[in-house]
């Protein structure tokens, strides 16, 4: 298993082997006692899977609030996405930073979101399945957004926002600047 940490502490990227033959491959995709070997202890209660049809579909910026904040594994197991998480814990020395990182079926990486972090994803082509292990059940009432295309977080997406494809949910939330306080840093 390949391990990526960052500058910001609690991200990580993993990326379990690919074990390929003449027929194709096998992969073990999560396995809780190499996970946490790998540095990543979670105890996770969901697994969802979405499809992106076209390029330049984006998701977020997404998170619970407490007390279902979520941590998430997430992956892609067809395509590849732009993989976009921002500090949104009060108090952060990274508070308002992001992280992007490329998740594509080819790279086989995975990308664990720590709760505290608001998440996003921009497909780079058609066709993404996007897979994710989320830590606490989804819950309506702590399911609450970040403007993708906050000025004040500096994200180059990969395609025009005036372009992309969001749902009219995620054209409308809220800058940064305009969030309650849900994180604190600790
Ligand atoms: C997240 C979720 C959604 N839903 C229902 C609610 C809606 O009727 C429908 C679509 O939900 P939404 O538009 O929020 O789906 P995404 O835009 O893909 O949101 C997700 O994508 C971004 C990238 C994230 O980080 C979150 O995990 C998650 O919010 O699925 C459920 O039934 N269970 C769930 O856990």
């Amino acid at each position: 298993m390949q391990v990526e940490t960052f500058d910001i502490m609690g991200p990580m990227v993993l990326t379990p082997k690919k074990f390929g033959d003449q027929r194709g491959f096998f992969s073990e995709v999560y396995n809780k006692a190499a996970f946490a070997e790998a540095g990543l202890e979670a105890d996770f209660v969901q697994d969802n899977h979405s499809f992106s049809a076209t390029r330049g579909v984006i998701r977020g910026l997404h998170f619970q609030t407490p007390p279902h904040a979520q941590g998430k594994l997430v992956r892609v197991t067809r395509g590849a996405v732009l993989d976009v998480i921002v500090d949104i814990r009060h108090g952060s020395p990274s508070f308002g930073q992001h992280l992007a990182v490329e998740l594509s079926a080819e790279n086989w990486r995975q990308f664990w979101v720590p709760p505290g972090f608001a998440h996003a994803f921009c497909t780079l082509t058609e066709n993404v399945e996007f897979l994710y292990k989320v830590t606490d059940v989804y819950a309506p009432d702590c399911d609450k957004g970040l403007a993708f295309d906050d000025p004040d977080l500096g994200i180059s997406w990969p395609v025009d926002p005036a372009e992309a494809t969001l749902s009219d949910k995620d054209r409308k939330h809220p800058r940064l600047k305009d969030l309650p306080v849900w994180f604190s840093y600790s």
